[in-house]
C-alpha cells in the first residue's frame, strides 16, 4: 500500500489514495496502526483521498486514537497540495467534501509547486452558555469559551502557555461532561497587538505542534472578546498561520504544507 507523509506547521499525516487500501478497509485500525510512532509510520492523523458525488474530491481525517474528526485544517493544506501535485486534480481552487461540509482551498503555485495554501474554513459556530464560562479541571480552574470550526473547540486564554499544564489539564478539559463527543482544547495567550500564541491538546491525538481548526477557534475566540482584531498571526511550536475573520462571516486561513516523503507499506496482521 503507498502512502504519503506530509505536515502543516509540525502536524503531520499519512496520505493514502482510498484505491491502495484494499484489504485495509477499517480506517479506524489502520489509522491506528500507521499513526503509531514506534510500531508504524508516525503522525498525528490519516487523510484518505476518496471520490466524491458532490464535491471535486473527498477528504476523511482519523485521528491517531482512530476516531474519525469532521475537518482538519492542517490537515486539508496538506491534501489540497496532494491532490494538485499528484495530478488528480488540475485546479488551483476547489471543492473537497468532508464530514463538516465542502470547505474550499486556494493554492498559491510557484513552478509547478504549491507554496502555501488558503482555506476557507467556514463560519464559526459558538455555545453562548460557553464563553469565558467557569469550570473545573482537576485541582485547577479555567475560563473556557466554545468555539466549532467543523469540530469541537475549547479556548483557555492564559498570562502563559506552559507545556506541563497542557499535558495536565488538557486530557482533563478534552473529556468533560459539557462535551460527550470530547473537544479539542487551546491554550492562547495574546501577544502584543495583531498576533496570538495558541498551543493545542488535541481530541484524539494529544499535544500536537499545531492544529489549523484550533488556530482558527482561538483567533475568532479572541476576537469576539475584544482580545485581538478581525486578522492576526497566529504563533504556534513550529511556525506561523495567519487567521482573518471576516466578522460574523467566514474564517480564512492562509498557511504552509510540505511533503516528507513517500512510502508503501504491507502490514503483517
Ligand atoms: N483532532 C481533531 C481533528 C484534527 C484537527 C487538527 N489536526 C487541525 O489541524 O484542525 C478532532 O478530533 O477534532
Amino acid at each position: 500500500m503507498k502512502f504519503t507523509k506530509m505536515h502543516g506547521l509540525g502536524n503531520d499525516f499519512i496520505i493514502i489514495e482510498e484505491e491502495q487500501t484494499g484489504k485495509y478497509s477499517d480506517y479506524t485500525v489502520l489509522a491506528q496502526k500507521l499513526c503509531d510512532r514506534h510500531f508504524g509510520i508516525g503522525a498525528d492523523g490519516l487523510l484518505i483521498v476518496a471520490k466524491s458525488q458532490i464535491a471535486d474530491i473527498k477528504m476523511r481525517i482519523f485521528n491517531a486514537d482512530g476516531s474519525e474528526a469532521e475537518m482538519c485544517g492542517n490537515g486539508i493544506r496538506c491534501f489540497a497540495k496532494y491532490v494538485y501535485e499528484r495530478g488528480i486534480l488540475k485546479k488551483d481552487k476547489f471543492e473537497v467534501e468532508t464530514l463538516a461540509g465542502v470547505i474550499i482551498p486556494t493554492l498559491y503555485i510557484k513552478n509547478g509547486i504549491v507554496d502555501s495554501v488558503m482555506v476557507d474554513m467556514g463560519k464559526p459556530v459558538f455555545d453562548d452558555a460557553i464563553e469565558d464560562l467557569p469550570i473545573e479541571a482537576g485541582d485547577r480552574h479555567f475560563n473556557i469559551t466554545y468555539v466549532n470550526m467543523g469540530v469541537p473547540h475549547v479556548v483557555v486564554f492564559m498570562e502563559e502557555i506552559n507545556v506541563e499544564d497542557i499535558l495536565k489539564y488538557g486530557p482533563i478539559i478534552e473529556h468533560h461532561k459539557l462535551f460527550p463527543h470530547g473537544t479539542n482544547v487551546n491554550f492562547v495567550k495574546i501577544g502584543n497587538r495583531d498576533d496570538i500564541y495558541v498551543r493545542t491538546w488535541e481530541r484524539g491525538v494529544g499535544l500536537t505542534l499545531a492544529c489549523g481548526t484550533g488556530t482558527c477557534a482561538s483567533a475568532v475566540a479572541a476576537c469576539k472578546s475584544g482580545r485581538a482584531p478581525e486578522k492576526l498571526t497566529a504563533h504556534l511550536a513550529a511556525g506561523d498561520l495567519r487567521i482573518e475573520w471576516v466578522h460574523n462571516g467566514n474564517v480564512y486561513m492562509y498557511g504552509p504544507a510540505e511533503f516528507v516523503f513517500d512510502g508503501s507499506i504491507e502490514l503483517s496482521k
